[in-house]
C-alpha cells in the first residue's frame, strides 16, 4: 500500500479522464509498481522525487515520490495535465521544506519574473504590479521589510520583492494571487494591517521539523504543519480517495483549511467556546469539521449540531454527508453519531419523547400544566390576548404585540416566571422602557391572558417549548440527551433557546460550541450568554478571512455596518476590524432609477447577461419584504426571466431564486442583486415605526443594517444594488 497526498493545486479534470485519473490512483494506492502506471522519473527535474504516471494515451498525472515516514512509500499527487504540459510542471516544481518555517510547500522554480502559480491560479485580469512607484509602497510604509518577509516568515525572496513593490493593496493582492497559498493568504493578512508576528501567529508557524532538513521522512512531517495544511491533505482511505478524484463537489473547505479553522476544528476546551467571526469566515465550515473530528475521536458520542431554522439544518446535513458520508447521522436525538436538527425541532422532539414528563415542565415554566400538540404561529395572538384581558386597547408602546412578545421572549419565559409577583421584581436588563408596578400588572394580565389562549389551543410557542424543553432535562428525570452541541447562526437565538442549548448537556469538556456573528443578527433581542448559565470566560475566538466575498463586496457590505454600534454574546464591542477576503472581483454595482418599471428592466436585463455568462453558477434576488419579493418575481416573468419565489425549501437550480433578506440568511449565490434598496423600504418603515413606539428603534435599525450586510455578503462574485428613487440611507457609498 502506498499513502496518498492530495493537494489544493489538483486541477479539475472532465468525466471520461476521471474515471481513468481513479483508475490510476487506486492502483497507485495499491501498488506503485503495477503494470501499466508508468511511474516514471523526469530528465533534468528541478526536484528529483517527481515523477509523471500514466493516467491515458494522452494525459500524464504529475507526482512526488517520498520514501520514509514508517514502512509505506508517500506520493504527493499534484494534478493531471496533458502529456506535454505535465512534463514542463513536472521538471519546474520543487516540492521541499521552507527553510525558515520548516512549512512544506510546493514551488515552481524559474527566474522571479516568471514565478509562477502553484496551487492558487492567476487571475487573468490582475495586472502586474509595477515594479518602480514615486509613492512610498504600501508594505515599506507600513514599517515592513523585505527581509521580513523572507527571513522572518520564509516567503520566496522573488515573491517578497514584488510584494514589497506593491503600491497599494489592489498591487498586494495581484501578488498574493500568484502566491503559493500560505505565502498568499500571508500577504493578504499584511494588506489588512497586521503585523508580522500577527501573521506568523495566525500560520501557527513554529516549525514541526527542523527548517534545514531535506530527507523525505522530515517532507512527509513539514505536510502536516497546519500552515501546510492549506496545500496537502493526507487520505486516510480508498472511499476518501474516491471522493476527492469524482466528486464534482470536492471542494476546498472540505480538505484545506486556514490553521485558525484547523485550530477550532481539532482543540479541546475546557468548557462552552465561542467562535465569532463575519459572514463567510468559515464558521459552519469549522462546525462541520469539529463534528466530524469528534465523532471520529468517539463513534458513541451523541453530538448534537444546530442551527436556527429547518432549512439551515437541512444544509448543514447536506454539507456534513458531502464533508464525509461516514459519519453516522443519529436518527433520534440522544443517539450515538451526529443528531442534526434546527433548535426548534429539537424543543418539539424533546416534548414528543417525554410525554409523562411534559406536565410537570410545563407547570414549572408557564406555572400551570398544558398540553402541547403544536407550536403557537398565529400572528395576532399577542392581539387577542391582550382583546381577552381587558386591559385598553392600545397599539403603541408597552402594549403593542411586538413589546409584548418580546418581553416575553426576553424576560418572562427564560426566567420562569409563573406569578405576577415574580414579574413585579425580576430585573429586565437590555430592555428599552423602564416597566414600574402599574405597567408591569397590566403587562402580566395580558401575559396570562395569552397563557390561557394557548392552553386552550393546546398549543406553546416557540421560546415556551424551549423552556419546557429545558425543563425536562433541568428538572433531573430526563437524562440529557448530548455529549457536546454544536451551535451555528448563535445570534439569532432568543434566551429561552439558549436554556436548551446548556440542558442538553452536562457541563463537561467540548459540551458546548458556538458560533455565531452579532453583525448579522436580524431577530430578537441581544443576549448575553453568560446570563443563561453559558459560561465563555476567556473561550471566545474570532475569524476574520473571508473565503466567500470578493474583497470590493466585502468592503461595501461592511461600509453598512459601520454608523453601527455592535456588541456580542458576551457584551463585549463587536468590531468589524481585521476583516479581509481572499478573492478579489468586480466593484458592487450601485443603480438608482425613476420608476420600478424602469428598476426591473435593469436587473432583467442584468439578470440575463449574468446567466449566459455564467449557465452553472447560482443568482439570487434578495428584497426586504415577502410582499415586494411576489411582485419582483412576477415582475421579472413579465421581462422573460426564469425567475422563482424561495420560501421554505431548496433555492432552485437553472432559475433566479427570490427571497427575502431573512431567508438569505445562511446561503450563498455566485451573484446577487438586491432590488429595491430604496430610502423608502430600506430601513422598513412599518418595523421602524413599531420599534420607535416602544423604545427599541436604535435596535432595529442596527438590525436593518445587518439584514443588509447578510445580503450582500450572500454573493461570491458579482453583486448589484438597485432602487427607485432614492438610495436607502444605510447604503455605503
Ligand atoms: N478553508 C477554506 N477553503 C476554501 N473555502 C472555504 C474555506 N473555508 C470556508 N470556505 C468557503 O467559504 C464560504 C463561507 O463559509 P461558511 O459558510 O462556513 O462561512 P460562515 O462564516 O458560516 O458564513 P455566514 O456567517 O455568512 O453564514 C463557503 O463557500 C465555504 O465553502
Amino acid at each position: 500500500m502506498t499513502t496518498i497526498v492530495m493537494t489544493s493545486s489538483v486541477n479539475k479534470t472532465d468525466g471520461a479522464i476521471k474515471k481513468k485519473l481513479w483508475a490510476f490512483i487506486e492502483k497507485l494506492s495499491q501498488n506503485d509498481e503495477m503494470l501499466g502506471l508508468h511511474i516514471e522519473p523526469m530528465k533534468n527535474p528541478r526536484d528529483s522525487r517527481v515523477r509523471t504516471g500514466r493516467v491515458d494515451d494522452n494525459f500524464r498525472a504529475v507526482l512526488f515520490r517520498l520514501e520514509g515516514g514508517g514502512a509505506e512509500r508517500t506520493y504527493v499527487y499534484m494534478g493531471t495535465w496533458p502529456h506535454d504540459e505535465a512534463i514542463e510542471i513536472a521538471c519546474s516544481t520543487v516540492l521541499r521544506i521552507n527553510p525558515i518555517n520548516g512549512v512544506a510547500e510546493l514551488i515552481a522554480e524559474g527566474a522571479p519574473e516568471t514565478l509562477t502559480p502553484v496551487d492558487v491560479p492567476a487571475s487573468p485580469s490582475v495586472e502586474k504590479p509595477a515594479l518602480v512607484s514615486t509613492a512610498t509602497p504600501l508594505l515599506e510604509s507600513a514599517g515592513i521589510t523585505l527581509l521580513d518577509l523572507t527571513d522572518v516568515l520564509g516567503m520566496d525572496p522573488a515573491l517578497a520583492s514584488r510584494a514589497m513593490a506593491a503600491a497599494d493593496e489592489n498591487e498586494l493582492f495581484g501578488v498574493a494571487e500568484i502566491a503559493p497559498t500560505w505565502q498568499g493568504i500571508a500577504l493578504i493578512d499584511l494588506a489588512a494591517g497586521t503585523s508580522v508576528n500577527g501573521v506568523l501567529a495566525a500560520l501557527d508557524a513554529e516549525p514541526v521539523v527542523a527548517p534545514e532538513r531535506h530527507d523525505d521522512a522530515a517532507l512527509i512531517e513539514a505536510m502536516k504543519h497546519p500552515a501546510a495544511q492549506m496545500t496537502f491533505s493526507f487520505v486516510h482511505d480508498n472511499e476518501e480517495l474516491r471522493r476527492a478524484i469524482e466528486d464534482d463537489n470536492f471542494a476546498a473547505w472540505k480538505v484545506f483549511l486556514h490553521p485558525e479553522q484547523r485550530r477550532y476544528v481539532d482543540r479541546n476546551y475546557n468548557g462552552p467556546f465561542r467562535l465569532s467571526g463575519g459572514a463567510g469566515t468559515g464558521k459552519t465550515v469549522v462546525l462541520l469539521h469539529r463534528a466530524r473530528r469528534l465523532w471520529l475521536e468517539n463513534p458513541d458520542a451523541r453530538i448534537v449540531l444546530t442551527t436556527f431554522t429547518v432549512n439551515l439544518a437541512d444544509n448543514l446535513r447536506r454539507d456534513l454527508r458531502q464533508l464525509d458520508p461516514g459519519v453516522k447521522i443519529a436518527a433520534a436525538l440522544g443517539e450515538p453519531g451526529v443528531y442534526v436538527s434546527g433548535v426548534d425541532s429539537l424543543s418539539f422532539g424533546a416534548l414528543r419523547e417525554n410525554p409523562t414528563e411534559v406536565p410537570a415542565a410545563t407547570q414549572a415554566v408557564l406555572g400551570e400544566s398544558r398540553t402541547i400538540r403544536g407550536p403557537a404561529t398565529s400572528s395576532d395572538r399577542w392581539s387577542s390576548a391582550r382583546a381577552a384581558s381587558g386591559v385598553a386597547d392600545s397599539p403603541n408602546g408597552y402594549l403593542s404585540p411586538t413589546f409584548l412578545e418580546a418581553e416575553y421572549e426576553a424576560i418572562i419565559v427564560p426566567n420562569t416566571i409563573t406569578t405576577r409577583e415574580e414579574y413585579f421584581t425580576v430585573r429586565r436588563p437590555g430592555r428599552g422602557v423602564a416597566l414600574d408596578r402599574a405597567k408591569r400588572d397590566q403587562v402580566w394580565k395580558i401575559v396570562a391572558a395569552y397563557r390561557t389562549l394557548l392552553k386552550m389551543q393546546q398549543s406553546a410557542d416557540f421560546s415556551e417549548v424551549a423552556a419546557v424543553a429545558a425543563q425536562l432535562y433541568d428538572g433531573g428525570t430526563v437524562a440529557r440527551p448530548a455529549d457536546h452541541v454544536l451551535v451555528d447562526e448563535g445570534q439569532d437565538l432568543v434566551p429561552a433557546k439558549w436554556r436548551l442549548i446548556r440542558a442538553l448537556t452536562e457541563p463537561s469538556p467540548n459540551d458546548l460550541f458556538i458560533a455565531e456573528d452579532s453583525h448579522q443578527r436580524i431577530y430578537g433581542q441581544p443576549t448575553i450568554l453568560s446570563r443563561w448559565a453559558i459560561k465563555i470566560v476567556g473561550r471566545s475566538q474570532r475569524l476574520t478571512l473571508n473565503y466567500r466575498t470578493t474583497a470590493q463586496n466585502l468592503g461595501y457590505a461592511v461600509a453598512v455596518l459601520e454608523a453601527g454600534h455592535y456588541e456580542d454574546l458576551e457584551s463585549e464591542d463587536e468590531s468589524t476590524a481585521g476583516y479581509r477576503s481572499s478573492r478579489r472581483g468586480p466593484v458592487p454595482l450601485r443603480l438608482g432609477f425613476a420608476t420600478l418599471s424602469e428598476e426591473l428592466d435593469a436587473v432583467a436585463s442584468t439578470l440575463q447577461r449574468w446567466s449566459a455568462d455564467d449557465p452553472g453558477g447560482s443568482i439570487a434576488v434578495l428584497v426586504r419584504t415577502n410582499g415586494f419579493a411576489d411582485t419582483v418575481t412576477r415582475g421579472l416573468a413579465e421581462r422573460d426571466v426564469k425567475a422563482m419565489r424561495v420560501d421554505k425549501g431548496e433555492p432552485p437550480v437553472g432559475a433566479v431564486a427570490v427571497m427575502n433578506m431573512y431567508r438569505a440568511k445562511g446561503t450563498e449565490f455566485s451573484r446577487v442583486c438586491i432590488v429595491g434598496a430604496s430610502a423608502e423600504s430600506i430601513p422598513n418603515p412599518t418595523t421602524m415605526k413599531s420599534a420607535a413606539a416602544h423604545g427599541d428603534e436604535a435596535d432595529a435599525l442596527l438590525r436593518e443594517r445587518s439584514l443588509l450586510y447578510v445580503a450582500a455578503t450572500r454573493a461570491r462574485d458579482a453583486l448589484m444594488i438597485t432602487w427607485t428613487g432614492n438610495p436607502s440611507t444605510l447604503l455605503s457609498e
